[in-house]
């Protein structure tokens, strides 16, 4: 697992590094070394043109362009302003350095001049804004982008792609997209998520001093992003000693008269993520069309009201149905009204391991006028909870109807507004976006993001049902329990990859994913076999 530290936590670790004794000057060289490696581990260099702004992140520009003509590379720099006046301390002493040691550089090239020596590159290091980026790029740096973005050359980001916050992931005036971003000490979340995903490219961790991997964890990650062979504690053994109800059993609740696919594919999906035994129960209106469509999954309809969801009669029967499987999950396509109200809330006082998705969600908004964060009692309980809100049904939970976490942390912060009400019981929040945080009372974890694909309609329905798929094998433990959800997350990435080979990225329907459900679940298991074999899947095949 890699941690993933806000922005101003990573200043705490310089500042902490620093009374270790690794100066920020120490730091800064260390940085530049790693950017010159990458450039020269390109091997057979071009011209290389380094764009240095007027921060430190610039500073590390100068560094890396001094080691990288040391090397004998050819390297120019670019600078905004003159190398005598840049304001940091730092940077002008390292830039003074490369100008004493002969570095060639630029002073405010206009756009055509730039576009001249861009043509030349092979290669360009983008040090013009890092982690001090605010707001949108000034002039020059916005058309420098431009002009980098245009240029054609391999990219090297120093520490962050400029335009891109390294906090938020945005990058509202446009961001260079680059081949490989090379960032100091640990990941941060904007690298992760939003823009982020376009424009870091391969990210490569240089942690800059030794003590840097100890102070990470004592500043206390927002997340940790997990690696494959983290899963290895998900794993079941492979046995043939199994039945249809070892395998696991999963009650699903939903549909609607005007969402019946929801619920058959939530069915589908927990069927073909390995559940042995898969019940749907819906409002008895749509209980024939829900059974058409699945031939294998018993349908049992239940009473209907006038708005065509479950009625309060069909509360008891579910409980009872409930408590006799190893988990639920309840909300694809169920709407909300005071009866589905109820439904949830009943479920929610089964001891069952419970996934509550989509209108379950919004029904639990419902119970506590989109405080869910104040009312911890609700959702205090034995066995595990999964929540799986989308950002929008997330902001609806925390008392942001309107407003929507907008980043990756903040919906990270929503989610642990839910989990740190609620205290000690087995509950993890699955934040679904661009990027999905599986946040726990301990942890937090990022799962590896899935294609943009999974952007569509249904998505979420299969998801909640790999999800019920994987708590109905068995015990899942509190601090098992996030890595299980991000398990589920990647499987439901996998599945769409797949799904994207047959029908293309863009024409993939969620159920599309359901038949690949089964061959992700084996691929996944067998790369974190390999992972902890320490094989890559490639040496694999
Ligand atoms: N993490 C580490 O251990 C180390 C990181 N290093 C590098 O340092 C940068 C952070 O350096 P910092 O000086 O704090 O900030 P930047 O260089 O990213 O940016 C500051 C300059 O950029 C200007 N700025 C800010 N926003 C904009 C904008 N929208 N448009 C144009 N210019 C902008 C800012 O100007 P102000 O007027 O706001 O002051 C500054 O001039 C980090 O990313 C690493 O690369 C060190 O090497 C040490 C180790
Ligand atoms: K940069």
């Amino acid at each position: 697992m890699q941690p993933v530290l806000n922005v101003e936590d990573v200043r705490k670790v310089e500042q902490d590094l620093t009374l270790e004794g690794v100066s920020l000057a120490e730091l800064m060289r260390r940085a530049g070394h790693a950017v010159a490696q990458e450039v020269l581990d390109l091997g057979n260099l071009g011209p290389v043109v380094v764009l240095c702004g007027t921060g430190n992140n610039g500073g590390d520009g100068w560094v890396a362009a001094e080691l990288m003509a040391k090397a004998g590379a050819q390297v120019e720099v670019m600078t905004p302003v003159e190398p005598e006046s840049l304001k940091s301390p730092l940077a002008l002493m390292v830039a003074q350095s490369a100008v004493n040691a002969g570095v060639p550089f630029f002073v405010a090239p206009s756009r055509d001049e730039l576009d001249a020596h861009l043509a030349q590159a092979a290669v360009v290091v983008d040090a013009l804004l890092g982690t001090g980026f605010h707001g949108e790029p000034a002039a020059p740096f916005d058309i420098w982008i431009d002009a980098v973005n245009a240029s054609g050359a391999h990219v090297v980001a120093v520490d962050v792609p400029s335009g891109l916050s390294a906090q938020t992931g945005h990058a509202p005036g446009g961001a260079v997209f680059a081949d490989t971003t090379v960032t100091m000490i640990c990941l941060k979340p904007g690298l992760l998520s939003g823009r982020g995903r376009d424009v870091c490219g391969a990210i490569v961790l240089a942690p800059l001093a030794e003590q840097a991997e100890r102070l990470v964890v004592e500043a206390d990650p927002v997340a940790w992003r997990c690696d494959t062979a983290d899963y290895l504690e998900t794993l079941r053994e492979p046995t043939a000693d199994v039945d249809k109800y070892s395998r696991g059993s999963v009650l699903v609740v939903g549909g609607s008269t005007r969402f019946p696919g929801a619920a058959v594919m939530a069915a589908m999906a927990a069927a073909r993520s390995g559940a042995g035994y898969v019940t749907l129960v819906v409002p008895d209106r749509i209980a024939t069309v829900c059974r058409t469509h699945l031939l294998e999954i018993p349908v049992v309809g239940l009473p209907t009201n006038e708005e065509g969801m479950f009625s309060a009669g069909a509360r008891t029967e579910i409980v009872k149905m409930a408590e006799q499987r190893s988990c639920v999950l309840c909300g694809p396509g169920m709407g909300v009204c005071a009866d589905t109200v109820s439904v949830v809330s009943s479920l929610l006082e089964c001891d069952v391991p419970l996934v509550l998705d989509a209108d379950a969600l919004n029904a639990l908004s419902r119970m506590t006028t989109n405080r869910l964060d104040n009312f911890p009692e609700l959702i205090r309980r034995e066995a595990p909870l999964v929540l799986t809100p989308h950002r929008r049904e997330l902001g609806r939970l925390v008392g942001q109807p309107g407003e929507p976490p907008s980043s990756l942390t903040a919906a990270l912060e929503a989610a642990r507004r839910i989990v740190w009400a609620d205290g000690g019981s087995d509950i993890c929040v699955v934040a679904k976006g661009e990027s999905t945080g599986c946040v726990g009372v301990e942890i937090a974890l990022l799962p590896k993001p899935g294609p943009a694909c999974l952007a569509t309609a249904g998505s979420g329905d299969v998801l909640g049902g790999i999800m019920a798929a994987l708590l109905a094998r068995g015990v899942v433990e509190n601090d098992v329990l996030p890595l299980v959800c991000a398990f589920a997350c990647e499987v439901h990435g996998f599945a769409a990859n797949l799904a994207a080979e047959a029908h293309g990225s863009r024409g993939v329907m969620a159920s599309d994913l359901i038949g690949n459900l089964g061959l992700a679940l084996d691929a996944m298991e067998e790369q974190v076999s390999l992972a902890v074999a320490g094989v890559s899947p490639e040496e694999g095949e």
